[in-house]
């Protein structure tokens, strides 16, 4: 509910946006040119389901339908207006869709964003925004962030991949970044509440699909780029190029960039606002000397990891992360560089640096019980998957168990190579289902172990075993594997971290993997750990 007082008249929309105001497509029961022109949008929306009163309805095209099959839905949710493109027009007209009047666009994706931001009165420029992209590390980082601007005081709000938060209200998230007309009135409504910074993620398919125009981002940073995605991308060159789009004036002021990889790199030479280099001197990575502000990892402990951020002009801070991995310092270096760029001084952030950064991010290497210690994560390509076994290795005194599968209905190249990437990195490997969509589960599972078999081929030739299980479902694979694992081993469940519903063959199932590690130790009375 928008509590702004938004409102557009239709006269108003079309005029700023070049939009072809038609008095209800010439319907029988449509009202007049004149009253077309003065009706009044308070919100808007693209969904009939999540139309309110006095709402816009944006008819969008779309892979399986034209939301314009929706506006007579829309209309009878209590939709005052529709915004369609001519092709909806057309069918609006066909099907007798009266009674309110039609804006019409050429692209209507390609104006909805600055359609929404003007209905809710460009909530974006009343506070200070802070965007995250990158495949890896978006949510971790807005987390860390929002924990840094609450030490400082500040009111924050914040969408993402988990949740949507405004003020201390909670809701589960559907998308990463929302479409457009959602992200206005949800600014809007943190407008209202007194949220002086937004910390957002900003995924590519935001970029792709306009669900972020009309937002100029303060502050942006790019935490790295691996293969994901790549069904929607195409290839990593376009994956690239639409992540960069975040690095030029019309959607951020300014950027921090983890450059350690060569597309992070690219994108600080290539960018076209004033952006700092992050870079890490751990090896293998080497930095750039012209790396604006250096991480150094000091110390490497079980629970926590402690750093030092320098920059070339000799300002310098120490701080701790306390989630396990090295790519946890990497977000927590740009979650801090942000904010410094952003103008805030390191003697500012003493007090907080002092004790750590310990951001409750849920289903992010969440530890759920100890002996065995049981780590539920969201790790869902290859890229993440060897990092996160590669994190744990260290502190694991016994066996790594990783137990994960791959999604259906997406990206299908990166499911051999989470195999491969699982079997290097584990001694104990549990193939299963993550959430099938509408694919066959068993197929998915063999496209994973197709890469897995590969992988233990090698490794037998080179003398390491590797114990590989394919077990389904999912709640039977963590069972297994929990009851499997000695006390001194590690069990990760990789690949669904907060989420709480399987979706197979279009049905919702309960599942939540923390829930079954701990259902499944309750039953291991000789090995109780869970916490
Ligand atoms: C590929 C993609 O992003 N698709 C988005 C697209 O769906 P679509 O083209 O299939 O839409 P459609 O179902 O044909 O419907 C067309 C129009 O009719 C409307 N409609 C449809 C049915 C109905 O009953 N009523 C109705 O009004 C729809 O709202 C839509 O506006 O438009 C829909 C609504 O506008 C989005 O919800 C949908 O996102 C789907 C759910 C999705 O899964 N997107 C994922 C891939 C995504 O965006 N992921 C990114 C990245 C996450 C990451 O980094 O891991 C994210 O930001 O979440
Ligand atoms: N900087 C990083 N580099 C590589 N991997 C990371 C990084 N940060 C986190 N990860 C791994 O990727 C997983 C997803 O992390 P996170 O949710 O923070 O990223 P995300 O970009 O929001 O992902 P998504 O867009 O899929 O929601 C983590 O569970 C962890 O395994």
């Amino acid at each position: 509910m928008n509590t702004i007082p938004a409102a557009r008249t239709t006269a108003d929309l079309a005029a700023a946006f070049g939009l072809d105001l038609r008095a209800g497509g010439g319907a029988a029961g449509a009202p007049g040119a004149a009253a077309a022109e003065s009706v009044v949008v308070t919100g808007v929306s693209l969904d009939n389901r999540q139309t309110a009163h006095g709402d816009l309805f944006a008819a969008l095209p779309g892979a399986h339908t034209h939301g314009a099959e929706h506006a007579r839905a829309a209309v009878d949710a209590g939709a005052v207006a529709i915004l369609t493109d001519p092709d909806g027009a057309a069918r609006l007209e066909r099907a007798g869709v009266a009674g309110v009047p039609v804006l019409v666009a050429g692209d209507v994706r390609g104006v909805l964003g600055a359609v929404s931001a003007e209905v809710y009165h460009r909530p974006a420029e009343q506070m200070r925004t802070f965007g995250v992209t990158g495949t890896n590390g978006k949510t971790t980082t807005t987390y860390l962030l929002e924990e840094i601007l609450h030490g400082l005081g500040r009111s924050t709000g914040l969408i993402g991949t988990v949740e949507i938060k405004v003020g201390e209200e909670r809701t589960p998230a559907r998308l990463t970044t929302p479409e457009s007309p959602q992200v206005q009135a949800l600014l809007a409504r943190m407008v209202d509440a007194g949220v002086e910074d937004l910390v957002m993620e900003v995924s590519s398919h935001a970029l792709a699909l306009h669900r972020v125009d009309a937002v100029v981002y303060d502050m942006v940073s790019f935490t790295n780029l691996t293969a994901d995605h790549l069904d929607f991308h195409g290839d990593m060159e376009s994956y690239f190029r639409t992540k960069a789009e975040l690095f030029t004036p019309a959607r951020a002021r300014r950027g921090v960039v983890l450059a350690d990889d060569e597309w992070g790199a690219r994108l600080a030479a290539e960018a076209t606002i004033p952006v700092v280099t992050v870079g890490s001197q751990t090896p293998p990575t080497q930095p750039d000397p012209d790396t604006d502000w250096l991480i150094t990892l000091t110390h490497g402990r079980p629970d926590h990891t402690e750093f030092t951020l320098t920059h070339r002009d000799g300002r310098s801070l120490s701080t701790a992360v306390w989630m396990p991995g090295r790519f946890n310092v990497l977000n927590a270096a740009v979650a801090l560089v942000m904010v410094i760029e952003a103008g805030v001084s390191i003697s500012e952030l003493h007090d907080h640096l002092r004790t750590g950064l310990r951001p409750a991010v849920p289903g992010r290497m969440e530890r759920v019980a100890d002996h065995p210690r049981c780590i539920v994560d969201f790790a869902h390509n290859a890229d993440a998957l060897e990092l996160v076994l590669r994190a744990l290795r260290p502190t694991t005194k016994g066996r790594l168990f990783v137990v994960f599968g791959a999604t259906g209905e997406r990206d299908t190249a990166k499911r051999p190579r989470m195999g491969e990437v699982a079997v290097r990195g584990a001694d104990v490997v549990v193939v299963t289902d993550d959430d099938p969509h509408d694919e066959d589960p068993a197929t998915i599972r063999s496209d994973v172990m197709a890469g897995a078999l590969r992988a233990v081929a090698a490794h037998q030739r080179g003398g390491r075993t590797v114990d590989l299980f394919e077990v389904a479902p999912r709640a039977t694979a963590i069972r297994r594997a929990v009851n499997f694992a000695g006390p001194a081993d590690t069990v990760l469940i990789a690949g669904r971290g907060h989420e709480t519903i399987q979706e197979i063959a279009g049905v919702e199932h309960q599942l939540d993997d923390r829930d079954e590690v701990r259902a499944a130790l309750a039953d291991r009375p000789l090995h109780p750990g869970a916490s």
